[in-house]
C-alpha cells in the first residue's frame, strides 16, 4: 500500500507515544473532597465509597499531611452531622464552634500553604435534606442566599480560600462576592458549581454525610440532565456575577458540558467526578471486571482532555502515587 498518512508511526514506541502526547495529568489539577466527622481518634469508611473515609478531626490533619507530601494542595471540606445538628435554617453551618468552621481553622492554623476549598449550600445542616429552606414543599430562592451569606462569611473568618456554592439557587455567586468583598474577604475565590445536574451519580455521597433529601428530589434546583444550552445560561450568568472557576458536575457522564464551558469561557473550567462515578469503578474493580488503576487513569485523562483543568474528585490521592 502506498499511504502518504500512517497515523501508527507516532504509537511505534514508548517514547514517541510520550512525544506525541496531547493532554497529560499533574497531581496539580486535583482538589481532594474530604468528610470531616464529628469525635476523636475516629475515622469510618464509607461503605458505598470503598477507600474512602470520614475523618475526626485529630486524623483528618494526619490525611492531609500524607496528601501534601504526595503533592495534593487543595482539600474540599464536607461535614457529616448528627440528626440533632441540623434544623430548617441550617444554623449549625455558620456557628463558630461547629465542627466544620474548627476544622477550617485547624487545617489552615497547620497547614499555612493548603488551600482550603469550603461547600456553601444547607443540606448537610438541614433537616429537610435541601440545598434551600423549604416551605409548603417548596425551595426558596431568596431567603437561602441569606443564610449561603452567613456560611461562606463564617467561613472566609475561619480561614477559607476558595468557597464553592453548590447548591444552584439563583443569585447566589453575585451575592456571595458581595458579602464576601463587604467583610473585607476581597481574595477569597468563588468556584461556582455553574452547572450541576440533578443527577443519579451523588448516591454514595449523600451515604457519606447522611444528607439525602428527606422529601421530594433535587429537580427544582439542579439541572435537567438532557440539557446543554442551559449551561451556557447558567455559566454565563456566574460569569457575570463574578464566579472566579466555572464547575461541572458530576463530570463523566457530562464531558461535552466541560468541553462546552471551556470553549465560551475564559475562567478556569473545574469538574467534579462525583462519588458516584467512583463507586463504579470501585465496585467494578473489586469484582475483577475491570482493571481500576487504568480505568481511573482513563476517566481523569479525559475530564482533563474535555477542557477541565481542575479536577475534584476521590481519586486525588491514588493518582497522585502513579504519577
Ligand atoms: N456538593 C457536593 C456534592 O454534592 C458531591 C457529590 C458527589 O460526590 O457525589
Ligand atoms: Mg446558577
Amino acid at each position: 500500500m502506498n499511504l502518504i498518512r500512517r497515523p501508527r508511526r507516532s504509537r511505534q514506541s514508548a517514547a514517541i507515544r510520550d512525544m506525541v502526547q496531547e493532554t497529560r495529568l499533574s497531581v496539580t489539577d486535583f482538589i481532594l473532597p474530604v468528610f470531616i466527622m464529628e469525635g476523636q481518634h475516629t475515622r469510618s469508611e464509607v461503605s458505598s465509597m470503598p477507600g474512602i473515609h470520614r475523618f475526626s478531626l485529630d486524623l483528618l490533619l494526619e490525611e492531609i499531611q500524607e496528601c501534601v507530601d504526595l503533592g495534593i494542595k487543595t482539600f474540599d471540606l464536607f461535614p457529616n452531622l448528627s440528626e440533632a445538628k441540623k434544623d430548617k435554617y441550617a444554623t449549625e453551618s455558620y456557628n463558630p464552634d461547629g465542627l466544620y468552621l474548627q476544622a477550617i481553622r485547624a487545617i489552615k492554623d497547620r497547614f499555612p500553604d493548603v488551600m482550603v476549598m469550603t461547600d456553601v449550600a444547607m443540606d448537610p445542616y438541614s433537616s429537610d435534606g435541601h440545598d434551600g429552606i423549604v416551605e409548603n414543599g417548596k425551595i426558596l430562592n431568596d431567603p437561602t442566599l441569606e443564610v449561603l451569606g452567613k456560611m461562606a462569611l463564617a467561613q472566609a473568618q475561619a480561614g477559607a480560600n476558595i468557597v464553592g456554592p453548590s447548591d444552584m439557587m439563583d443569585g447566589r455567586v453575585g451575592y456571595l462576592r458581595q458579602v464576601l468583598d463587604e467583610g473585607g474577604f476581597h481574595e477569597v475565590a468563588i468556584m461556582s458549581y455553574s452547572a450541576k445536574y440533578a443527577s443519579a451519580f451523588y448516591g454514595p455521597f449523600r451515604d457519606a454525610l447522611d444528607s439525602a433529601p428527606k422529601f421530594g428530589d433535587k429537580k427544582t434546583y439542579q439541572m435537567n440532565p438532557a440539557n446543554s444550552r442551559e449551561a451556557l445560561i447558567e455559566a454565563q450568568l456566574d460569569f457575570d456575577e463574578g464566579a472566579d472557576f466555572l464547575m461541572v458536575k458530576p463530570a463523566l457522564a457530562y464531558l461535552d458540558i466541560i468541553k462546552l464551558l471551556n470553549d465560551n469561557f475564559h475562567l478556569p473550567i473545574a469538574a467534579y467526578n462525583v462519588s458516584g462515578e467512583y463507586a463504579m469503578i470501585k465496585a467494578a474493580a473489586q469484582n475483577g471486571w475491570l482493571d481500576g488503576e487504568r480505568a481511573m487513569m482513563e476517566s481523569l485523562m479525559s475530564i482533563k482532555r474535555a477542557g477541565a483543568s481542575v479536577i475534584l474528585t476521590y481519586f486525588a490521592k491514588e493518582a497522585a502515587r502513579l504519577l
